[in-house]
Protein backbone atom coordinates (compact mmCIF):
# COMPACT_ATOMS: atom_id res chain seq x y z
CA UNK A 1 0.00 0.00 0.00
CA UNK A 2 1.33 3.63 -0.82
CA UNK A 3 2.53 6.10 2.16
CA UNK A 4 1.55 9.28 2.53
CA UNK A 5 4.32 11.51 2.89
CA UNK A 6 3.58 14.99 4.32
CA UNK A 7 5.41 18.00 1.99
CA UNK A 8 7.03 20.90 3.95
CA UNK A 9 8.43 23.87 2.27
CA UNK A 10 11.84 25.60 3.87
CA UNK A 11 10.00 28.45 5.03
CA UNK A 12 7.62 26.60 7.32
CA UNK A 13 10.57 24.14 8.71
CA UNK A 14 12.78 27.50 9.53
CA UNK A 15 10.28 28.65 11.59
CA UNK A 16 10.93 25.80 14.02
CA UNK A 17 14.54 26.87 15.21
CA UNK A 18 13.97 26.74 19.06
CA UNK A 19 15.41 23.95 21.75
CA UNK A 20 11.38 23.51 22.06
CA UNK A 21 10.85 23.18 18.85
CA UNK A 22 13.65 22.39 16.74
CA UNK A 23 13.44 20.76 12.92
CA UNK A 24 16.53 20.06 10.36
CA UNK A 25 16.85 19.55 6.71
CA UNK A 26 18.62 16.86 5.25
CA UNK A 27 18.45 15.39 1.69
CA UNK A 28 15.58 16.83 1.06
CA UNK A 29 13.97 14.95 4.39
CA UNK A 30 12.93 16.76 6.96
CA UNK A 31 13.61 15.94 10.69
CA UNK A 32 12.03 17.06 14.04
CA UNK A 33 15.03 16.98 16.08
CA UNK A 34 13.37 18.07 19.52
CA UNK A 35 13.12 15.26 21.75
CA UNK A 36 16.39 13.92 20.29
CA UNK A 37 18.57 17.69 20.86
CA UNK A 38 19.76 16.40 24.85
CA UNK A 39 20.99 13.24 23.73
CA UNK A 40 22.75 14.30 20.25
CA UNK A 41 26.25 13.21 20.56
CA UNK A 42 27.48 16.37 18.68
CA UNK A 43 25.81 18.64 20.80
CA UNK A 44 22.30 20.60 20.47
CA UNK A 45 23.87 23.96 19.85
CA UNK A 46 24.80 22.42 15.97
CA UNK A 47 21.23 21.06 15.63
CA UNK A 48 20.02 24.52 16.19
CA UNK A 49 22.82 25.72 14.16
CA UNK A 50 21.57 23.84 11.22
CA UNK A 51 18.35 24.93 11.29
CA UNK A 52 16.43 27.39 8.84
CA UNK A 53 18.67 25.73 5.89
CA UNK A 54 19.46 22.68 3.78
CA UNK A 55 21.84 21.36 6.63
CA UNK A 56 23.08 18.25 4.31
CA UNK A 57 26.66 19.26 3.93
CA UNK A 58 26.39 20.24 7.74
CA UNK A 59 25.39 16.58 8.18
CA UNK A 60 27.55 14.88 5.76
CA UNK A 61 31.15 17.25 7.12
CA UNK A 62 30.05 15.83 10.16
CA UNK A 63 30.93 12.09 8.90
CA UNK A 64 28.23 10.45 10.72
CA UNK A 65 27.99 6.73 10.74
CA UNK A 66 25.67 4.12 9.64
CA UNK A 67 24.20 3.96 12.93
CA UNK A 68 23.34 7.60 13.24
CA UNK A 69 21.60 7.22 9.38
CA UNK A 70 19.11 4.56 11.15
CA UNK A 71 18.63 6.49 13.76
CA UNK A 72 17.84 9.31 12.17
CA UNK A 73 14.81 7.70 10.28
CA UNK A 74 13.04 7.54 13.99
CA UNK A 75 12.71 11.74 13.92
CA UNK A 76 11.82 12.08 9.95
CA UNK A 77 8.33 14.10 9.79
CA UNK A 78 7.67 14.59 5.86
CA UNK A 79 10.04 15.76 3.18
CA UNK A 80 10.97 19.64 1.50
CA UNK A 81 8.02 20.43 -1.04
CA UNK A 82 9.97 21.91 -4.10
CA UNK A 83 6.70 22.95 -5.96
CA UNK A 84 5.91 26.32 -4.47
CA UNK A 85 9.29 27.57 -5.81
CA UNK A 86 8.44 26.62 -9.27
CA UNK A 87 4.63 27.79 -10.09
CA UNK A 88 4.58 31.63 -9.33
CA UNK A 89 7.64 31.13 -11.57
CA UNK A 90 5.51 29.59 -14.47
CA UNK A 91 2.24 31.65 -13.67
CA UNK A 92 4.40 35.35 -14.18
CA UNK A 93 5.96 33.88 -17.94
CA UNK A 94 2.33 32.34 -19.00
CA UNK A 95 0.54 35.72 -17.75
CA UNK A 96 3.27 38.20 -19.93
CA UNK A 97 2.96 36.60 -22.81
CA UNK A 98 0.77 38.09 -25.27
CA UNK A 99 -2.08 36.29 -26.43
CA UNK A 100 -2.51 36.76 -30.42
CA UNK A 101 -1.31 37.78 -33.37
CA UNK A 102 -2.91 41.67 -32.87
CA UNK A 103 -0.82 42.04 -29.47
CA UNK A 104 2.26 41.09 -30.77
CA UNK A 105 2.07 43.36 -34.02
CA UNK A 106 0.98 45.90 -31.52
CA UNK A 107 4.09 44.99 -29.49
CA UNK A 108 6.42 45.03 -32.04
CA UNK A 109 5.48 48.35 -33.76
CA UNK A 110 5.53 50.21 -29.86
CA UNK A 111 9.21 49.46 -29.81
CA UNK A 112 10.46 49.44 -33.19
CA UNK A 113 8.29 52.76 -34.15
CA UNK A 114 10.84 55.20 -34.82
CA UNK A 115 12.59 53.00 -37.67
CA UNK A 116 10.07 53.73 -40.22
CA UNK A 117 9.48 57.73 -38.88
CA UNK A 118 13.51 58.01 -39.61
CA UNK A 119 12.93 56.41 -43.10
CA UNK A 120 10.45 58.99 -44.08
CA UNK A 121 12.06 61.96 -42.43
CA UNK A 122 15.41 61.44 -43.98
CA UNK A 123 13.39 60.70 -47.43
CA UNK A 124 12.32 64.65 -46.98
CA UNK A 125 15.29 65.96 -46.47
CA UNK A 126 16.58 64.35 -49.16
CA UNK A 127 13.91 65.11 -51.59
CA UNK A 128 13.91 68.59 -50.55
CA UNK A 129 17.76 68.97 -50.74
CA UNK A 130 17.78 67.54 -54.22
CA UNK A 131 14.73 70.33 -55.01
CA UNK A 132 16.56 72.95 -54.40
CA UNK A 133 19.38 72.07 -56.54
CA UNK A 134 17.87 71.88 -59.50
C1 LIG B 1 18.33 13.55 12.72
C2 LIG B 1 19.50 14.11 12.63
C3 LIG B 1 20.76 13.63 13.33
C4 LIG B 1 21.03 12.48 14.02
C5 LIG B 1 20.08 11.31 14.28
C6 LIG B 1 22.40 12.56 14.47
C7 LIG B 1 23.06 11.58 15.20
C8 LIG B 1 24.38 11.60 15.57
C9 LIG B 1 25.08 10.50 16.21
C10 LIG B 1 24.48 9.16 16.56
C11 LIG B 1 26.36 10.90 16.41
C12 LIG B 1 27.52 10.08 17.04
C13 LIG B 1 28.53 9.71 15.97
C14 LIG B 1 27.99 8.78 14.92
O1 LIG B 1 27.44 7.71 15.27
O2 LIG B 1 28.08 9.15 13.74
C15 LIG B 1 26.46 12.26 15.91
C16 LIG B 1 27.60 13.03 15.93
C17 LIG B 1 27.70 14.29 15.44
N1 LIG B 1 26.70 15.02 14.83
FE1 LIG B 1 24.83 14.37 14.47
N2 LIG B 1 22.96 13.73 14.07
C18 LIG B 1 21.99 14.41 13.37
C19 LIG B 1 22.12 15.65 12.77
C20 LIG B 1 23.23 16.40 12.79
C21 LIG B 1 23.35 17.71 12.14
C22 LIG B 1 22.29 18.41 11.29
C23 LIG B 1 24.58 18.15 12.42
C24 LIG B 1 25.09 19.48 11.94
C25 LIG B 1 26.31 19.84 11.89
C26 LIG B 1 25.25 17.15 13.26
C27 LIG B 1 26.55 17.23 13.78
C28 LIG B 1 27.19 16.24 14.46
C29 LIG B 1 28.59 16.33 14.89
C30 LIG B 1 29.52 17.53 14.71
C31 LIG B 1 28.89 15.11 15.49
C32 LIG B 1 30.26 14.68 16.02
C33 LIG B 1 30.36 14.72 17.47
C34 LIG B 1 31.76 14.30 17.88
O3 LIG B 1 32.40 13.51 17.19
O4 LIG B 1 32.18 14.78 18.92
N3 LIG B 1 24.39 16.10 13.46
N4 LIG B 1 25.24 12.66 15.40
Amino acid sequence: MPTLTKLYSLQEASEHNTKEDCWVVIDGKVYDVTTYLDEHPGGDDVLLAATGKDATDDFEDAGHSKSARELMQDYCIGELDPSPLVIPELEIFTKNQPTDFADKFMEVTMQYWAVPVAVVGISVVASLLYLRKK
